[in-house]
C-alpha cells in the first residue's frame, strides 16, 4: 500500500497529495491547477501513455474550444499554445435540401468559437515537476472510510493507494463516482437520448478544404441533422445525429446512397460514394448520455468534476468548457477559503451543481435549435430582433447564445435572462404589431 496521504490538517499545500484520478480533458488541466498551487500531484490513468501505444483509440477528434474554456486555461497559461492551433468558426453555415448555404453568426465580429484538436493531455501536466503521471492505472474501486483506492495495472497486479484529496475526473461513465451512489442523499439521474451519432471524414479537394473552413457546417432536417466542422489537416468531420430506429433502416451501401441523396445530395461528391458506403458502417451509431448528480462532494475527501461530474449531450459545444470552467471555480474557491477542503468542497458543490445542471438542460434545447429552429423564419426574425436589441442596449439585452459561449455569465443566471428577455421580446414584438395594425 502506497500511503501519500499526510493525516495532517495543519500540513500545507505543498506537503499534501492530491490524487486524480482520470487523465483526460479536464484531469490534465487540474493536474496543472493543483500543481501550481504546490500541492504534490498524482495522476491515474486507465489508459497506456499513448506517447508509447500503437494504436491510439479514441473518437471526435475535434472539439468546440469557446470563452470559459480559453479563460480556465488562460489562468494555468495553457490559452496561447492551444489558440494558436486552433481553426476559429464565426459562423453557422445552413445547408438546404436545395444546396443553397446561408450563414448565421454566432456573435458579434471577432466573437468566435476555436475548434482545437483532442489534445494527448496528461502530458501538459509533466510541466511540473511536482506531477507524476500514471498510465495504465484503472481505478477498481475505493472505500469511502478510509480512502484507500485500488487501481489495476497493466501487468494484471494491483495497487492500493491513499491521498489528501481525490478528485474524480474519469468521464461520463466515472469509477469514482460509483461510491457516491451509496451515500445517503445522492441525487442522481442518468438519461440515454433516443439519438446516436455517427462520424464520417470529408478529405480534402486538391489540398483545400472542401466546404468553407470557418463555419460549423449544418445540415438541419427537423427530426435529425448532419454537422460538418473543420480539422487542421483540412478535412471535415462529419457527424450524423439521428434515432437510433433510423439507424436501423439503413443496412446497406444502397441504401445509404439514397439516404444521402434524399437528404444531404450536396455531401455525396465531396465525401465520395464509395467512401460514404464503406465509411457509414466502419462503426456502429454511438449512444449519448446526460448525467446529472449532487451533491458533487463526499466529505473533505474527494470531489467530482468534468464529465464525472456531468455529462452533457454534445450539442452546445459546451462538455469540455463546462469541465474546464469546473477547474477554474474550484480555484477561485480555493482563494477564497485558504485551501481548507472541508469548507471549499461544500461550497464548490453548493455554486457548481445549479450551474451545470443548467447547460445539461440547454444542451438539450440546442439540438432542437440546431436540428429545427434554423429552418423556422420565426426563429431568424427573433434572433434578428434579440441581435438588434444588443446593439442598441448592450448591457440589458444578451442574446443567450453570446451569453454562454462568449461570456462566464453563471449557465443559471443566463438561463434566467434568457426567459425573461425571451418575455420581454415577445411583448415589444406584439405591440409593434398590434400598433401596426
Ligand atoms: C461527439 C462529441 C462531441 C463533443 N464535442 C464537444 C465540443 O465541441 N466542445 C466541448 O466543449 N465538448 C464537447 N464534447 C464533450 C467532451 O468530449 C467532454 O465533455 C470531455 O471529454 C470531458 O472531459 P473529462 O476529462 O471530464 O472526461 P474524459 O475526456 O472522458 O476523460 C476521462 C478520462 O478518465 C479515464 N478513465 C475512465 N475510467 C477510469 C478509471 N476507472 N480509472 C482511471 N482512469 C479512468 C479515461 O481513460 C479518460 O482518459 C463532445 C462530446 C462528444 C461525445
Ligand atoms: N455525453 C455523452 O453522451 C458522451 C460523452 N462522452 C465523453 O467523451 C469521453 C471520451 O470519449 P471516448 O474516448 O470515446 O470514451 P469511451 O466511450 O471510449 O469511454 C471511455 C471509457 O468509459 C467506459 N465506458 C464506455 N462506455 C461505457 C458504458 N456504456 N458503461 C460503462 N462504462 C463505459 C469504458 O471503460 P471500460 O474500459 O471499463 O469498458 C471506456 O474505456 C467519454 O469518456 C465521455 O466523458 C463520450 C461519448 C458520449
Ligand atoms: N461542437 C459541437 C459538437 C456537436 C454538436 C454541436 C456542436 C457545437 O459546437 C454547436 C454550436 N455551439 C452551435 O450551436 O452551432
Amino acid at each position: 500500500t502506497m500511503d501519500y496521504s499526510t493525516n495532517d490538517s495543519k500540513s500545507t499545500s505543498k506537503n499534501k497529495v492530491v490524487a486524480v484520478v482520470g487523465g483526460g480533458l479536464v484531469g490534465a488541466l487540474n493536474a496543472c491547477y493543483f500543481a501550481k498551487r504546490g500541492f504534490q500531484v498524482e495522476v491515474f490513468e486507465s489508459r497506456e501513455d499513448i506517447r508509447q501505444a500503437k494504436i491510439v483509440k479514441g473518437r471526435s477528434i475535434n472539439l468546440a474550444l469557446s470563452h470559459r474554456g480559453r479563460q480556465a486555461l488562460k489562468q494555468v497559461g495553457m490559452e496561447d499554445t492551444i489558440v494558436s492551433k486552433g481553426i476559429p468558426m464565426h459562423s453557422r453555415m445552413i445547408h438546404s435540401l436545395n444546396g443553397t448555404q446561408s450563414p448565421i453568426p454566432y456573435g458579434k465580429k471577432g466573437q468566435v468559437t476555436l475548434l482545437m484538436q483532442r489534445l494527448d493531455t496528461p502530458h501538459s501536466a509533466e510541466t511540473y515537476s511536482t506531477t507524476k503521471l500514471n498510465f495504465a492505472h484503472k481505478l477498481l474501486n475505493w472505500s469511502t472510510e478510509t480512502g484507500a483506492m485500488t487501481f489495476l495495472r497493466a501487468d494484471g497486479t494491483k495497487e492500493e493507494i491513499q491521498a489528501d484529496l481525490i478528485v474524480g475526473c474519469d468521464g461520463a461513465f466515472s469509477a469514482i463516482r460509483k461510491q457516491f451512489l451509496r451515500q445517503s442523499r445522492f441525487n442522481f439521474s442518468q438519461t440515454y437520448i433516443p439519438h446516436g451519432y455517427l462520424e464520417l471524414t470529408m478529405p480534402p479537394i486538391n489540398g483545400e478544404f472542401a466546404m468553407k473552413p470557418n463555419y460549423l457546417h449544418i445540415w438541419p432536417r427537423n427530426t435529425f441533422m448532419m454537422i460538418a466542422l473543420p480539422n487542421l489537416d483540412k478535412t471535415f468531420t462529419c457527424t450524423l445525429f439521428m434515432p437510433f430506429d433510423e439507424f436501423e433502416n439503413v443496412t446497406t451501401g444502397d441504401q445509404v446512397i439514397e439516404f444521402f441523396q434524399k437528404y444531404f445530395p450536396d455531401t455525396i461528391p465531396l465525401i465520395g460514394a464509395d467512401a460514404l458506403k464503406r465509411d457509414y458502417f466502419r462503426l456502429p451509431a454511438q449512444a449519448m448520455v446526460s448525467v446529472k448528480c449532487s451533491p458533487y462532494h463526499l466529505s473533505d475527501k474527494c470531489v467530482l468534476m468534468g464529465d464525472a461530474a456531468h455529462a452533457v449531450v454534445p450539442f452546445y459545444g459546451q462538455g469540455m468548457n463546462a469541465g474546464f470552467e469546473d477547474c477554474l471555480v474550484f480555484n477561485e474557491i480555493m482563494d477564497q477559503l485558504n485551501e481548507d477542503f472541508s469548507a471549499v468542497l461544500p461550497e464548490y458543490t453548493r455554486v457548481r451543481v445549479p450551474d451545470d445542471h443548467a447547460i445539461a438542460d440547454l444542451a438539450m434545447y440546442n439540438y432542437v435549435e440546431m436540428r429545427s429552429h434554423v429552418n423556422s423564419k420565426w426563429f431568424l426574425f427573433r434572433k434578428y430582433v434579440d441581435n438588434t436589441l444588443h446593439m442598441i442596449m448592450p448591457r440589458t439585452v444578451i442574446p443567450l447564445y453570446t451569453m454562454v459561449t462568449f461570456t462566464r455569465t453563471r449557465y443559471h443566471e443566463a438561463v434566467k435572462r434568457w426567459h425573461w428577455q425571451d418575455k420581454v421580446r415577445n411583448d415589444i414584438v406584439h405591440s409593434s404589431l398590434y400598433k401596426g395594425l
